[in-house]
């Protein structure tokens, strides 16, 4: 190879002449900030150059609240249409936010390795959630949120707000709000975690499917081309826990808007995967919660994985979990 790299120099040694790779995101602070960390994250193990392209999702400017989209996705198709129409080279999504069937044309190139997926309590004065008051008013756009702290506290009145995470925040600090409950994934994001008063365990609120991983995303006929790079920060277990995840919410049917939790933790040491799952009533008052292990040949298989998600759902569906995801949807779609 002659010449100077004009861009930098790949992990092998080879000089990387490429124009800068452009990488699609969203506006907000957490998605550039998610996507600036993916970014550098590339850059160090591989020396490629990328370049953050802010692109506007009609999530982002419609005034319409989140679970009356009729839909998920709202926040990943433009990202997939500048995708499509190679205006973008990759890009970065968070993975719950990511609807359970895949992209046509499109692929995961990687799943880096997870934040925090827990959520948290922002509370004013600094109160716990066993702290606040009878009637405090808690915000929250999530079903499955509502649901799970209402099983716990249904003495408290749950508020449906939208909007970015420094704008629920703002809710809080105003005075509007007693408090609202954010991925704590997130609110590190946007460096907010000293509003944190409370982190909830899972054994308290399990997370949404995915919730704290992110996901790269490119053309599928680039992933073992050009793009091949992009593995370098993918984390297989990572990859096996939201696999293990996301396959509850399909095998009910549901989306990122249904009151599914679910969370799964591979431990390197047994190769043992363990999936927790909640399927909550809205006003908390019903649910089923259920938790299977299954051991893993590597982190990477990917069908134990996905059997593991499928015979816990089952058994779940088996036990009414389909119909308190149905009766969910109902009341939500009721104006
Ligand atoms: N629904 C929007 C969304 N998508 C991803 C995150 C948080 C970061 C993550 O889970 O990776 C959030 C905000 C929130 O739920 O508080």
């Amino acid at each position: 190879m002659t010449g100077t790299p004009s861009h930098g120099t790949t992990a092998d040694g080879a000089p990387d002449h490429g124009a800068p790779a452009r990488l699609g995101t969203r506006r907000s602070t957490m998605a550039t900030s998610q996507s600036r960390m993916v970014a550098d994250a590339i850059t160090a193990r591989t020396g490629r150059v990328i370049e953050l392209e802010l692109i506007t999702s009609f999530g982002d400017v419609t005034k319409a609240h989140l679970t009356q989209l009729g839909g998920t996705g709202v926040f990943v198709n433009a990202l997939r249409d500048e995708l499509h129409a190679g205006t973008v080279d990759f890009a970065v999504h968070s993975l719950k936010d990511l609807p359970t069937t895949p992209a046509e044309g499109l692929v995961l190139a990687a799943i880096p390795e997870r934040d925090d997926p827990r959520d948290a309590l922002c509370a004013r004065d600094g109160l716990k959630f066993a702290d606040l008051p009878a009637g405090a008013r808690v915000g929250t756009g999530s079903p499955r949120r509502v649901a799970q702290l209402a099983a716990l506290r249904p003495d408290l009145v749950y508020v449906p707000i939208r909007g970015n995470a420094e704008t629920r925040l703002g809710k809080v600090a105003s005075g509007e709000l007693d408090a609202v409950v954010l991925a704590y994934a997130g609110l590190g994001r946007v460096g907010r975690t000293d509003d944190v008063t409370e982190v909830f365990e899972p054994e308290q609120m399990l997370p949404a499917p995915g919730q704290g991983a992110l996901a790269v995303e490119c053309p599928a006929e680039r992933l073992d081309g050009d793009l091949a790079y992009l593995a370098s920060v993918d984390h297989p277990a990572t990859r096996a826990e939201v696999v293990a995840e996301r396959t509850v919410l399909a095998e009910l049917e549901a989306g990122c808007a249904a009151p599914v939790g679910a969370y799964a933790q591979y431990d390197a040491g047994s190769g043992r995967l363990r999936l927790r799952a909640a399927v909550v009533a809205t006003d908390g008052a019903e649910a089923v919660r259920r938790e299977r292990a299954a051991d893993l040949a590597s982190p990477g298989d990917l069908a134990a994985a996905t059997a593991l998600g499928r015979d816990l759902a089952r058994q779940m569906i088996a036990e009414g979990a389909d119909r308190i995801v149905a009766e969910a949807f109902a009341e939500r779609d009721t104006p």
